[in-house]
């Protein structure tokens, strides 16, 4: 980056940081009298500081420039046909011939200097810069190959109202399709989610019934389905109690994280509803008939630990270092190699899609019937009018 670069970064963050700072002074030296050998070596320990990894091909370059500064031309024989990053290597350094040491040493503290200087503007973008635009009940973030959807409604325990069951799937969509390894979906605030908003039974006209459940239905069809299919690793970070669909679609999820403080509630018996998110299906391949059967038939509520003894979490973490471990772990698996990872992810999921489907679609029928029935709308008038509470 140039010099224009380096201030740039200066004026976006706070102040420049030390690496600006070593950056900066590092293209000022250079620039002036070419690199001396104390450019050189300030350069090499700039390397050790660099946050984001430079990727391999940037890594072979710094490589053979340090060779060539250090003992000029390559001078050794070439590696077997095996020994594969070795010889890698001997062909990066091979490849800068007789460059003079004066000029390979210049190459390597500009190359640094670069690297320093994208590497600081990424570190100091703040989250709001970081945020994507155009979401009112989700937070959505990008940052190390992690797209990170969070449902944004704490007041309501993440409640999802048909607006954030609409932007979720246009997050999913948009993620499917960006340059992100991982997708999460976690919660803000003390509730992973509370499931279904009941508000969204209220205010339908007399005689829109029928419509109303249809479109419901519609509605929970296509949520679901953007979970059947979606095409990476996704991963639930379960920051807090999770009830109703927020449990249920859990079976579609790759790897399911879960803080201690988590419980995991499908009380659809009690609400005059049915089981959806596939959880018809995927809860009792997961646990077994029987526990699947407490669960969604008479409402148990299991402790993460339950939960991941069960089979639908994959690991519980004490509350207090839970999002710090949770995300070391992810940045980790971020960097595995991402088209691997997809096609892995499809090969585990691929063969069950036409299932799921047909299972989304019955579930969905059952339950359109079950919200007109008495049950159902008594359930939901008693929480509405403050007299039950789960
Ligand atoms: C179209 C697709 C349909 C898909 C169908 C899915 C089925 C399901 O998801 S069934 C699950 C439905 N969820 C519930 O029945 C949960 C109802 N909520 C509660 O029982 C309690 O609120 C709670 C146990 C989650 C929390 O109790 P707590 O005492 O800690 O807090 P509250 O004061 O009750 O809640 C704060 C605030 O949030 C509102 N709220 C919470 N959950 C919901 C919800 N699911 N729907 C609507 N509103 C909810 C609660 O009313 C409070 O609001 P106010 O501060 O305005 O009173």
């Amino acid at each position: 980056m140039a010099l224009a670069g380096a201030v740039r970064c200066w004026r976006l963050g706070a102040g420049p940081s030390s690496l600006q700072m070593q950056a900066l002074s590092l293209h000022m030296s250079k620039t002036a009298m070419g690199a001396s050998q104390k450019d050189f070596e300030s350069a090499m320990n700039q390397v050790k500081l660099l946050k984001k990894d430079p990727g391999n091909e940037v890594k072979l370059k710094l490589y053979a420039l340090y060779k060539q500064t250090t003992e000029g031309p390559c001078n050794t024989p070439r590696p077997g046909v095996f020994d594969l990053i070795n010889k890698a290597k001997w062909d990066a350094w091979n490849a800068l011939g007789n460059l003079p040491k004066e000029t390979a040493r210049q190459n390597y503290v500009d190359l640094v200097s670069d690297l320093s200087s994208s590497d600081s503007s990424s570190q100091v973008k703040p989250e709001a810069d970081r945020k994507q635009p155009g979401y009112e009940t989700l937070v959505v973030t990008s940052e190390d190959s992690i797209t990170k959807i969070m449902m944004n409604r704490p007041a309501k325990k993440n409640a999802l109202t048909i607006q954030m069951y609409r932007e979720i799937m246009l997050a999913l969509e948009a993620a499917s399709k960006d340059d992100s390894t991982i997708i999460v979906l976690t919660g803000n605030g003390d509730y992973y989610s509370s499931g279904n908003d009941l508000m969204n039974f209220m205010n339908i006209p007399p005689g829109e019934m029928e419509k109303e459940a249809k479109n419901g239905a519609i509605l929970l069809r296509d949520f679901v389905g953007c979970f059947i299919d979606f095409p990476k690793p996704l991963v639930a970070v379960i920051n807090g109690p999770a009830i109703g669909i927020s449990v249920t679609i859990l079976g579609l999820f790759d790897l399911v994280y879960a803080s201690d403080r988590a419980t995991f509630h499908t009380p659809f018996t009690h609400l005059g509803q049915s089981p959806e998110g596939c959880s018809s299906y995927t809860f009792p391949k997961i646990m077994g008939q029987a526990k699947a059967a407490e669960m969604l038939m008479f409402g148990k509520k299991l402790t993460a630990r339950e939960a991941c003894a069960q089979g639908l979490v994959t690991e519980v973490f004490p509350d207090s270092t839970f999002q710090k471990e949770v995300w070391t772990r992810l940045k980790a698996y971020s960097k595995l190699p991402r088209n691997t990872l997809h096609i892995s992810k499809q090969s585990i999921r691929n063969l069950e899609k036409e299932k799921l489907h047909a299972v989304n679609a019955e579930e969905n029928s059952v339950l359109q019937e079950r919200w007109l029935s008495d049950e159902c709308i008594n359930a939901v008038m008693s929480f509405l009018s403050r007299k039950a509470k789960l």
